[in-house]
């Protein structure tokens, strides 16, 4: 009897062969909570809010503003970047994802690594294993990164490297746009975003990262968990999912997963946990998971904007009530990443664990937002 695949490389679990899901990808717990459809009629309680950029420039910063403040997350269309280079985007991560295994365990991620193939490094905090693959990559360095899986180069390689850069390129536009919006909807005029960004330099230092995912069909989807519940620890995220929704988020009063609808040709925009730093806490990071299908395969891309390494995150002091300290103290991305590590092993709240002590003496704040040291 021939050696079934997923035992020839014992790395790599072959989602392909598998009839059913095995107890090492079996999750407890995944139905504690009911799950919600958030495709309903805009305004009802658990539709996802939608902000389309292309309405008056008023009506989208208090869109943003009601969003961020009480979702954390929200559809976004009218963003420009073409759906026709969307579509192409998608065809080259199937392409990318339908390789063969010997291929992309060439480019697994090692311990430690931003970047690779495998799964994400939240997966490293549990014993259970998702149903899916992933690959992280820098998009301002990626020719190098996909020499990887592709070593030959040739055309697959030479099409993937040539749509994701031209996708950074829009992106990073997008990008620049959104964090503009964010500042004006936490109350800032356009002369304060000015002078925010002379002084601290956030939107001409971000950085991104790319994370694609690939969720296999799988047989018993109810067992099975595509991504765990995680906040992004970044900024800001723009998820593109593909036509096969999986996207969920989570909501309090009552608890419930909401799922996100698949828009064509939308963003999903998620707040991440040092944008709640910086906002000081007024705009929320979004808990979030992926489901898997019986029957499709499922793609979907984070685009991931953060500071750069060096660079400390505190609370904008526009961000802060008169009168209060910041809510956080100011912390790097990586040392975020260590408190985040903390936190998973003790079953605590990162954002808690940089909190600052309450003090109500305005003459003792000290903001020091993002602050570049060289
Ligand atoms: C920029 C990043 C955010 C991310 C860690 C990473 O360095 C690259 C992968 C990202 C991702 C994607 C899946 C979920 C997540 C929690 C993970 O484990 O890897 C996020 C990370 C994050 O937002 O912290
Ligand atoms: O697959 C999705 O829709 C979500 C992906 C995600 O949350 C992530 O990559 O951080
Ligand atoms: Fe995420």
């Amino acid at each position: 009897m021939p050696t079934p695949s997923h035992l020839k490389n014992p790395l790599y679990f072959d989602f392909r062969a598998a009839r059913r899901v095995p107890e090492s990808h079996a999750w407890p717990g995944l139905h504690d909570h009911p799950v919600v459809d958030g495709g309903g009629a805009p305004g009802t309680p658990d539709a996802v809010p939608v902000v389309d950029l292309r309405d008056p420039g008023a009506a989208v910063v208090a869109r943003v503003a009601r969003a961020a403040e009480q979702w954390g997350a929200f559809l976004l269309t009218g963003h420009g970047v073409p759906a026709e280079l969307l579509a192409r985007v998608e065809d080259r991560i199937a392409c990318m994802f339908a390789l063969p295994a010997a291929d992309k365990m060439r480019a697994v991620r090692g311990p430690g690594d931003a970047c690779g193939y495998g799964s994400p490094p939240i997966s490293s905090f549990f014993s259970k294993c998702m149903w899916s693959e992933g690959y992280t990559f820098s998009p301002a360095a990626l020719r190098g990164d996909l020499r990887k899986l592709w070593p030959k180069a040739g055309d697959d390689y030479a099409s993937f490297c040539d749509v994701m850069e031209e996708f950074h390129k829009e992106m990073r536009v997008l990008a620049d746009k959104l964090l503009e919006l964010f500042l004006r909807a936490l109350g800032l005029t356009s002369e304060q975003v000015a002078a925010v960004e002379e002084e601290r330099r956030i939107g001409e230092t971000m950085t991104a990262t790319m994370h694609l995912n690939w969720y296999p069909r799988c047989p018993d989807p109810r067992r099975a968990l595509g991504l765990i519940a995680h906040t992004d620890s970044g900024f800001f995220t723009f998820v593109l999912q593909s036509l096969v929704p999986g996207l969920q988020l989570f909501r309090h009063g009552p608890d419930r997963w909401v799922a996100v609808p698949a828009v064509p040709g939308a963003f999903v925009v998620n707040v991440g946990d040092l944008f709640h730093i910086l906002t000081n806490g007024r705009f929320h990071s979004v808990y979030h998971r992926a489901v898997v299908n019986r029957d499709l395969d499922r793609i979907s891309l984070g685009y991931f904007l953060g500071p750069p390494p060096h660079a400390k995150v505190a609370p904008l002091r526009e961000a802060v009530p008169p009168g209060r300290t910041p809510a956080y103290r100011a912390v790097t991305w990586p040392e975020y990443m260590g408190v985040r590590k903390k936190a998973f092993t003790t079953g605590a709240s990162a954002l808690k664990m940089v909190a600052a002590a309450e003090s109500d003496d305005a003459d003792a704040a000290v903001h020091q937002p993002l602050v570049l040291s060289s």
